[in-house]
C-alpha cells in the first residue's frame, strides 16, 4: 500500500491511457531522432502520449512488463498493480528504447528512393575515397546526409549479409582524408577529430593516394600520418611508392607498408597495393617515387610472384584511367596474365568504372562521402583450384554501384529499410553522437552572416551572378583581402581549385568556411609592378594550365565526372534530385539512385580581380596572389621584367583564403537568416 500512494502524483501517470497503444497513432508527429537533449525533454513534456508510444515500442514488450508486476506484486492491490505496471512500463521501456540518433542535427529528409538489391560475387568491395574530411555527412543536403556513424552501422550490417552469403567483402579507401570540412579542418593540426574516427571503420585496405597527397603538402602532416596514423592500421596502410625521411633512424622509409598480403573470411587470397600518382608538390621531407620507377622495384616483382594469389587489389589514389594504373596493370599482367585484378582508384572526385581486360576492372567512388562504391567479381571462386593458365582468355563477370550516402540508401542494402533499430549499432550511434559533439566543440554551427542566394562553384559560367568564383573576385577579395592603406591598388589572383563547394542561402557557418574554401593558403605579394607588367601575369598563368605543380597535369586530360554529366542522357518518370549522372564503361545504370544532371561549366585554372578602368601602362599596382603557386608567379615576373622579384605577406593579420570568409560576412551579410 505504501508503494502504491508513493506512486500516486506522478506527472506522467495521468497520460496513460489507451491511446498510448493505438496501432494507428501518426508515428510521424514525431521528430525523427534529430534532437537535442533539451528537445527531447522539451518533446517528452510536450507530446507525452505519442513519446510514450515511440519509447515503448511493441505491445509485448509492454505486457511482459506487466505479467512481471502481476507476479511480483506481493499485495495483489488491483490499483497498486496498476501503478506499478505503468511505471514498470515507463521505467523499463524509457531506458531500453531512447530515442534513436539519426544522421547529424537538422538534415533535411531524404526524399523516397526507388532503389535495387546490389549483385554479390565472390569478392565484393566497399569503396570510400576523397571524403575530406565530411564525417559529419552533408547537412545542407538530402541525397548525402549520412554520417559517419551510419556507414559505420552500414559497414557492420554488410559484413553481416557477405557472412550470411559466405562471401568475400573488402572494404577499401582510397585516401585524401581531409581538407574539405570544418570537423576535419578547424583544429590545429588538420584531421586531429576525423582521423581517429576512421580507424573505428574496419577498412581492410586504405592507401596514401591522395589523402596521402594533402598530408604531404605539409611535413608536419606526413610525420603524423607516419608516425601515428600508418601504425594503427597493423599494415593495411598501402604506400607502395612513397617515402617519409625518418629523422630518428635516420633513413628514407615508406611511409606505411608496400604491400599487404592476406586470406579473407572465406579463403579468398588477396595481395594489395596503394599506389599514389606521380604527384610533385609534396614537402620535402617525403618523396613520391613514380610508379612505373615503383613497379620495377626487386620487392614489387618478388611480391608478385612469391604469394599464392586469387585476386591483386589494387588502391591508389590515382584516376582509373591515368598512365600510372596502366603501369601498375601492365606490370602485374607481365608476370600473370590472367590473374583478377580490382583497382580502387581516387583523387579526381568522380564515380568511375573502367575494363582493363576481361578479368580487370576498377571502380573510382567520387568525393566527400557523397558515394559509397560497389564492385563485385563472380567467378573467381571456383577457379582457385585451377592453374592460371587454364583461365587465360575466360571473362569474370562485374558489377558496380555507387550508392548514395543516405540512411534509406544503407537500410535498403542492408535489409533493415525503415527499422533504425535493426540497422543501427552501438557503435555507429556512439560516433554520430561523438561528431555532434565535437562539431560543437568547435562551434562549427557558429553562424556568421545570411547568404542571401545560392552561389555555385561550377554549375553556372564564371561571369554569372550566380557564380562563386565571380562572388570571391568582384566582391569578396576587395572588400576582405585588399588592403587600403597600401600606396597601390591590388591586383589579386587566385588558382579557382582552392575554392571546393557551393555555398548554400541561408546562415553561412563557420563549418562553411572550411567547406567552400578549406585552404589556409596566404596572400603574398610583389610591390609597386607597372600594370604592362601585371596585366600579363593571369593570362601567362592561365597558359601554363593547370600544371601549378601541385596538381598532376594527367588529370585534365582524363574525362571529368562532369564530362559524363553532359553525355548522359535519362527519360524520369518520377522527380528526382539533382546529383550524379554517371557514364561508365558499363553504361548509365551505375548510379544506385537515379539523379538529374548538375550543368557543369569548366572556370579558368586562375581567376582575378578586374583592374580599374581606363588603366595606363606605367600605374603601379601591387601583385597579390597565394603562396600556393608563388613560385610560377615569380619565374612570370622574373621573365617580364629580368629581375628577380621581392616577395612578401599581403596581409600582416592572418586573412587568408580560408578567413576572408567570415571577414566578408561580417561586413556584407545580413545576421538575420
Ligand atoms: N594548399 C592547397 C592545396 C590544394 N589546392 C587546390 O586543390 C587542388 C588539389 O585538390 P585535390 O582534391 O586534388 O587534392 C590543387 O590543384 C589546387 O587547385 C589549393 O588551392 N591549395
Amino acid at each position: 500500500m505504501r508503494r502504491a500512494s508513493s506512486f500516486r502524483n506522478l506527472p506522467m501517470f495521468s497520460h496513460l491511457d489507451d491511446t498510448a497503444y493505438s496501432p494507428k497513432l501518426d508515428y510521424s508527429a514525431l521528430p525523427s531522432a534529430v534532437l537535442s537533449r533539451n528537445e527531447i525533454r522539451y518533446y517528452r513534456l510536450s507530446h507525452p502520449i505519442p513519446y510514450i508510444t515511440y519509447i515503448t515500442g511493441a505491445p509485448a514488450k509492454n505486457l511482459m512488463s506487466l505479467s512481471f508486476v502481476l507476479l511480483f506484486n506481493p499485495s495483489r492491490d488491483m490499483k497498486s498493480i496498476f501503478l506499478l505496471g505503468a511505471v514498470a512500463v515507463l521505467a523499463g521501456l524509457t531506458v531500453a528504447h531512447p530515442i534513436e540518433k539519426r544522421e547529424q542535427p537538422g538534415v533535411p529528409k531524404t526524399p523516397k528512393l526507388d532503389l535495387r538489391p546490389l549483385h554479390w560475387g565472390d569478392v565484393n568491395f566497399l569503396h570510400t575515397t576523397d571524403t575530406h574530411g565530411w564525417l559529419e555527412g552533408h547537412i545542407k543536403e538530402e541525397n548525402y546526409n549520412a554520417d559517419f556513424g551510419d556507414f559505420y552501422s552500414f559497414v557492420r550490417q554488410m559484413r553481416k549479409e557477405a557472412h550470411k552469403r559466405k562471401k568475400d567483402l573488402l572494404v577499401v579507401d582510397s585516401g585524401d582524408t581531409h581538407d574539405g570540412n570544418g570537423l576535419s579542418d578547424a583544429t590545429s593540426i588538420d584531421g586531429a577529430v576525423t582521423q581517429p574516427v576512421l580507424t573505428d571503420i574496419d577498412y581492410d585496405v586504405l592507401c596514401i593516394g591522395k589523402f596521402c597527397n594533402h598530408e604531404l603538402y605539409v611535413n608536419d602532416v606526413a610525420q603524423d600520418v607516419y608516425k601515428n596514423f600508418a601504425p594503427k592500421w597493423k599494415g593495411r596502410y598501402l604506400t607502395s611508392n612513397v617515402f617519409i625521411k625518418d629523422v630518428t633512424a635516420n633513413k628514407t622509409v615508406p611511409i606505411g607498408s608496400q604491400y599487404t598480403y592476406f586470406k579473407g573470411k572465406f579463403g579468398t587470397k588477396v595481395l594489395a597495393f596503394g599506389f599514389l600518382f606521380n604527384f610533385q608538390g609534396n614537402g620535402n621531407a617525403t618523396i613520391v617515387q613514380p610508379v612505373e620507377v615503383a613497379v620495377n622495384q626487386t620487392w614489387f616483382q618478388q611480391a608478385l610472384t612469391h604469394y599464392d594469389v586469387d585476386i591483386f587489389v589494387v588502391a591508389g589514389h590515382t584516376p582509373l584511367r591515368t598512365q600510372e594504373f596502366q603501369t601498375v596493370f601492365n606490370a602485374i599482367r607481365a608476370l600473370h596474365p590472367a590473374k583478377p585484378i580490382a583497382f580502387l582508384g581516387g583523387h579526381s572526385h568522380i564515380r568511375d568504372f573502367h575494363i582493363y581486360d576481361g578479368r580487370a576492372a576498377g571502380l573510382e567512388s567520387g568525393r566527400f562521402m557523397e558515394t559509397i562504391g560497389w564492385l563485385s567479381v563472380e567467378g573467381l571462386r571456383h577457379e582457385r583450384h585451377l592453374p592460371e593458365s587454364a583461365t587465360i582468355g575466360k571473362n569474370l563477370t562485374w558489377t558496380r554501384r555507387y550508392l548514395d550516402t543516405n540512411r534509406p540508401t544503407y537500410e535498403f542494402h542492408t535489409k533493415t529499410r525503415g527499422n533504425d533499430r535493426a540497422f543501427d549499432t552501438i557503435k555507429g550511434k556512439k560516433i554520430s553522437k561523438l561528431i555532434t559533439s565535437e562539431r560543437k566543440a568547435l562551434n562549427l554551427s557558429y553562424v556568421f552572416g545570411c547568404v542571401p542566394h545560392d552561389y555555385y562553384l561550377s554549375r553556372v559560367a564564371y561571369n554569372n551572378e550566380y557564380s562563386l568564383l565571380n562572388l570571391v573576385v568582384s566582391e569578396i577579395i576587395p572588400k576582405a583581402v585588399h588592403d587600403p592603406a597600401r600606396p597601390y591598388p591590388s591586383h589579386v589572383i587566385i588558382n579557382s581549385g582552392c575554392q571546393r563547394f557551393d555555398l548554400y542561402k541561408g546562415a553561412f557557418t563557420l563549418d562553411d568556411t572550411y567547406i567552400v574554401s578549406p585552404f589556409k593558403d596566404e596572400f603574398r605579394f610583389i610591390s609597386g609592378l607597372p600594370y604592362s607588367v601585371v596585366s600579363q601575369i593571369l593570362s601567362k598563368l592561365n597558359a601554363a594550365g593547370p600544371g601549378n605543380k601541385k596538381r598532376d597535369v594527367v588529370e585534365s586530360a582524363i574525362p571529368t565526372q562532369e564530362y559524363f554529366r553532359d553525355l548522359a542522357y535519362h527519360n524520369y518518370t518520377v522527380p528526382v534530385v539533382p546529383g550524379y549522372v554517371t557514364k561508365d564503361d558499363f553504361g548509365t545504370d551505375g548510379d544506385d539512385t537515379v539523379h538529374s544532371p548538375i550543368p557543369f561549366v569548366v572556370a579558368p585554372t586562375y581567376i582575378a580581380t578586374a583592374f580599374p578602368p581606363n588603366p595606363k601602362a606605367t600605374d603601379l599596382y601591387d601583385l597579390v596572389y597565394l603562396d600556393f603557386f608563388e613560385g610560377t608567379v615569380v619565374n612570370i615576373v622574373k621573365d617580364l621584367t629580368g629581375v628577380a622579384p621581392t616577395t612578401a605577406f599581403y596581409r600582416s593579420d592572418g586573412v587568408d583564403i580560408n578567413k576572408m570568409y567570415p571577414v566578408y560576412a561580417e561586413k556584407a551579410w545580413s545576421k538575420n537568416c
